[in-house]
């Protein structure tokens, strides 16, 4: 009788019994795979993946069949509408089985994928390729790891994409949404998600413009006016440190060319090609890596607190003992003994294949949570930790709840809180406090070259977060078709993020894949959100720790007040609308971008300073990238 709201609280009772068991199967199979890619693993996990999916089927169409606007239990109501997404167990069977073919190939080919040097060894991307895209100064190496990095996951990723978003999209169908963007929005429960995103952009374009702006002149002081446009779009390969001695190499032949008359230069070849340094990381989503290039006081330079933790014999165990140690100071939960036990906290050494993107896990027995990564001794992996550690503290609060709410109250909240803790932790008082920096004070000028570091990290990344989800959702529109995919990316990457490839790129490319979350078909849209929310909750939270002063002087540490609030917030799960979890944290229902522009404000001002000095244009109206005869 789907009339009666007693039946629906007994089929609930029934799916909370029978869940636990299925989910955690199948956790524990697909960590086996992960952490071990076999095809013996591969099969089991695909097998425990279809039990699950069978599982959800059979309590999603039931799920479907209560009339619940008859029923008065707000909390049946909530869980019998979560129930009714299934995703893409709504599949036909055998589309399903190609589906998940799909979706593990994916994964794994850009997990086992490398990049060989001619006569040499070959690298995967963790550590070896990102250390390569952060520090060499070889331009050609630069540019090796980058267009390799491309052709061997993007290039081979190209076809079965295209597959992958039909099958997504008849999955979405199935389960009542008009294409699979729509399903991924539907976990923001809000109807007008995508114009609040697009007004939080708007809110943060002019700190996103002057930064762009004036990185756009350092780069164009180091490698001269013929690779950089101060009226054009960044040439995508940002760099990873000034490659000192090419670039003078390549100033003197600036020179000479400009000392040329104009009529005899014309007719010469452009100059040789620029010390293309790439990204400072391989998706130029983090500028950190060009700090020493674009410092405000280049007489004052930050410690490098990567130095200094190997100076002190830093290991990742440390590391994860260090961040155990704040969420402890918060008073929050601490991880169980099976943390310890069962997470991966390095890279194995014994040759084995296996998926080093980080990841944070619950095995919904509420007892056994890890973290699976290939940790290196850096101040970038440290703080990536206290990220993953985010989520094992939701995990922890929330692991009494039924399994149906135990989720983030939206995924933006779910990345949001290691977030949070890592602006204290990245704090100059954390840092002095925890013994990672030496200088007692931070004067005003080392204060304004703190804060062109972090947002290097966080303002750098606004529009790469953005853009990501809008090529999905256009793809999976349709607005996008797949003839056009690289093509409407890099579109995307001028409009957004003002830059362009270091090489012409063609359909034979797609260049999104070589990015993990399309890879792995993982939503991003989240990291967008939880930058914004990051900040709000960091006021919060240092308000009710009573810190007084600028907001990017706050460290939370050792505040029970702190960890209070975050604590009744956390252990809500996905059991409340995100508006009102929101609201009992800040007081407000809506995410603001306000404390974020509170937080760079002394740097905004130094930037806005510096660029009309300058006389910058900001943004990029000649938009035109430069291997394109630009002279
Ligand atoms: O991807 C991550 C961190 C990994 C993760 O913790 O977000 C991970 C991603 C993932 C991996 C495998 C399957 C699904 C998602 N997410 C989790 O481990 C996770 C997500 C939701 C609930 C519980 C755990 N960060 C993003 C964005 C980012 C975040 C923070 C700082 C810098 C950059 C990136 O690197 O591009
Ligand atoms: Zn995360």
């Amino acid at each position: 009788d789907f009339y009666n709201e007693t039946v629906a609280k007994t089929f609930l009772q029934f799916y909370e019994n029978t869940t636990r068991v299925v989910w955690n199967q199948f956790m524990e199979a697909s960590w086996n795979y992960v952490t071990n890619i076999t095809k013996k693993n591969r099969e089991e996990m695909l097998h425990k993946d279809m039990e699950r999916s069978q599982h959800m089927l059979f309590f999603g169409t039931r799920a479907r069949l209560f009339k619940i606007a008859r029923f008065q239990d707000p909390v049946v109501k909530r869980m019998l509408s979560k129930l009714q997404n299934i995703d893409k167990a709504a599949l036909p069977k055998d589309e399903l089985r190609e589906y998940n073919k799909i979706l593990a190939y994916m994964e794994t080919t850009y997990s086992m994928a490398q990049v060989c040097l001619n006569e040499g060894p070959c690298l995967p991307l963790e550590p070896d390729l990102e250390e390569v895209m952060a520090t060499s100064r070889d331009q050609k190496e630069l540019l090796w790891a980058w267009q390799g990095w491309r052709d061997a996951v993007g290039r081979q990723l190209r076809i079965t994409f295209e597959r992958y978003v039909q099958l997504s999209n008849k999955a979405a169908k199935l389960n009542g949404y008009v294409d699979m963007g729509a399903l991924w929005r539907s976990k923001y429960e809000s109807d007008t998600l995508e114009q609040d995103l697009e007004q939080l952009y708007q809110e943060l374009q002019p700190l996103y413009l002057n930064l762009h702006a004036y990185v756009r002149r350092a780069l164009h002081r180091h490698y001269g006016p013929e690779f950089i446009d101060l009226r054009g779009p960044i040439p995508a390969h940002l760099l990873g440190k000034a490659p000192a001695g090419l670039v003078t190499e390549v100033g003197r032949a600036e020179e000479a060319l400009k000392q040329m008359p104009r009529k005899e230069r014309d007719g010469l070849p452009p100059p040789l090609s620029p010390p293309t340094p790439l990204p400072g990381n391989m998706w130029a989503q983090s500028w950190v890596n060009i700090l020493d290039l674009v410092l405000p006081f280049p007489k004052k330079p930050p410690e490098d607190i990567t130095k200094i933790m190997r100076g002190q014999h830093w290991k990742p165990k440390k590391m994860f003992i260090e961040a155990e140690k704040f969420y402890a100071s918060l008073g929050l939960l601490p991880t169980p003994p099976e943390f310890w036990k069962n997470s991966m906290m390095e890279r194995p050494t014994d040759g084995r294949e296996l998926e080093c993107h980080a990841s944070a896990w619950d095995f919904y027995n509420s007892k056994d949570f890890r973290i699976k990564k290939c940790t290196e001794v850096t101040i970038e992996d440290l703080l990536s930790i206290f990220h993953q550690m985010g989520h094992i503290q939701y995990f922890l609060q929330y692991r009494n709840l039924s399994v149906i709410f135990r989720a983030g109250a939206n995924p933006a909240f779910e990345e949001a809180v290691g977030s949070v803790i890592t602006l204290s932790v990245f704090s100059h008082k954390h840092l002095l406090n925890r013994g990672l920096v030496s200088h007692q004070h931070q004067d005003s000028e080392e204060e304004v070259n703190f804060l062109m570091g972090i947002a290097l990290d966080k303002i750098a990344f606004i529009p790469f977060a953005y853009l990501m989800d809008l090529f999905r959702w256009k793809v999976f529109d349709g607005t996008i078709q797949k003839d056009v995919y690289n093509q409407e990316w890099w579109n995307l990457r001028l409009k957004y993020q003002g830059l362009c490839p270091p090489v012409p790129r063609t359909e034979e490319d797609f260049d999104p894949g070589a990015k993990f979350h399309i890879s792995a078909s993982v939503p991003y849209i989240r990291y967008f959100l939880s930058l914004v929310l990051q900040f709000q909750l960091h006021e919060a939270l240092c308000k009710a720790s009573g810190h007084m002063g600028p907001l990017h002087r706050c460290d939370i540490y050792n505040s029970k007040m702190a960890g209070k609030l975050l604590e009744d917030v956390l252990k809500l799960g996905s059991s409340k609308p995100w508006p009102e979890v929101l609201e009992k944290i800040t007081g407000q229902t809506e995410v603001s971008a306000k404390a974020l522009m509170t937080y760079f404000k002394p740097l905004l001002n130094w930037l806005v300073t510096e660029n009309v000095r300058q006389g910058e244009i900001l943004g990029w109206p000649d938009f035109s990238c430069y291997f394109e005869e630009k002279y």
